[in-house]
């Protein structure tokens, strides 16, 4: 065993794969300005594998939409970029990611430093049963600060990143449960900004929301990918071809095709994709 196996965690597993044809050429497209790097990971649930040799770089400060069908593995990618699918105890992984050329499968990564700089947003709103204030202000506390005015400026300029301080600036202290569905996940959303992540992980973060609040995400990730790497899961093909640079088309666990957005959908390379978004399948 080499060493940067022997350095895996223990979930992360020299394993053999089920399906032995992967095609790999022509997916991964090499990135003068990757932020995250994925090299032949496999993903198990028990015995059942959910990943196959997936490979794919992630561009930095651009929007990377995640699409295929149900049950094809792309809530299960999305978090293993921050290595939360490893919360479930019977997870498995192999191959590599790196973060800014650091592997975070490694046993000396500090997870919860990858989860500061890897934030996620998800498909339910999900608030604390506390005021704004004190939901935007969680992160920054957890890692110490306690000053008010530091905090204070840090609830403010994660609403502002979050575009939704003009409308909460005098609300800040109600409870976070009686905001629209919109409004709570925008809140969540400064909520992950407010700990300076800089990749931001959003898992289908419009799914139930109203059209208004959803073109009001669709246009805020439009503005946050000036600072930060976006990579969101959509079952919604329209918002992938409206909002993202880049999509990534997963079947079965595999990575079928990933290109430029305007390219995989007006002219995808494989079959499968062309099936999927001409509606033929899924
Ligand atoms: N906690 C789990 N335990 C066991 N198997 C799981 C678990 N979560 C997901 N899976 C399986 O892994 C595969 C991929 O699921 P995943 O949720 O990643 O797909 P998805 O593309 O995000 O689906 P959807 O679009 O329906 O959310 C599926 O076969 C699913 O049943």
């Amino acid at each position: 065993m080499n060493k940067v196996m022997e350095e895996k965690t223990n979930k992360n597993v020299n394993q053999g794969t089920k399906k032995p044809e992967v095609k790999k050429e022509g997916i991964k497209k090499e990135n003068a300005n990757s932020i995250i790097e994925v090299n032949d990971l496999n993903l198990w649930y028990g015995s059942d594998q959910a990943l196959y040799e997936v490979s794919m770089d992630v561009p930095e400060k651009q929007v990377t939409a995640i699409i295929g069908p149900s049950g094809c593995g792309k809530s299960t990618f999305l978090k293993t970029l921050n290595r939360m699918v490893e919360m479930i105890p019977i997870v498995k992984t192999s191959g590599s990611i790196k973060y800014r050329d650091q592997e975070i499968f490694s046993s000396k990564y500090k997870e919860e430093y990858l989860r500061t700089k890897v934030g996620m947003v998800f498909q339910k709103p999900n608030p604390f049963p506390k005021s704004v204030y004190d939901n935007v202000a969680y992160g920054p506390r957890i890692h110490g600060i306690k000053k008010k005015e530091v905090l204070d400026q840090i609830v403010e300029k994660s609403l502002k990143g979050a575009a939704i301080w003009d409308e909460l600036k005098d609300r800040l202290h109600e409870n976070a449960y009686g905001l629209s569905g919109g409004q709570q996940q925008r809140v969540c959303i400064a909520r992950a900004l407010a700990v300076e992540p800089d990749v931001i992980l959003m898992d289908e973060p419009t799914s139930a929301l109203d059209p208004i609040s959803t073109a009001k995400v669709e246009e805020l990730v439009q503005e946050l990918k000036e600072k930060y790497s976006i990579i969101i899961v959509t079952h919604n093909m329209q918002q992938a071809a409206r909002i993202s640079d880049k999509t990534a088309f997963f079947l079965n666990g595999e990575l079928i095709e990933f290109a430029d957005t305007d390219d995989l959908f007006q002219n995808p390379h494989d079959k499968r994709t062309e099936d999927y978004i001409t509606g033929r399948f899924g």
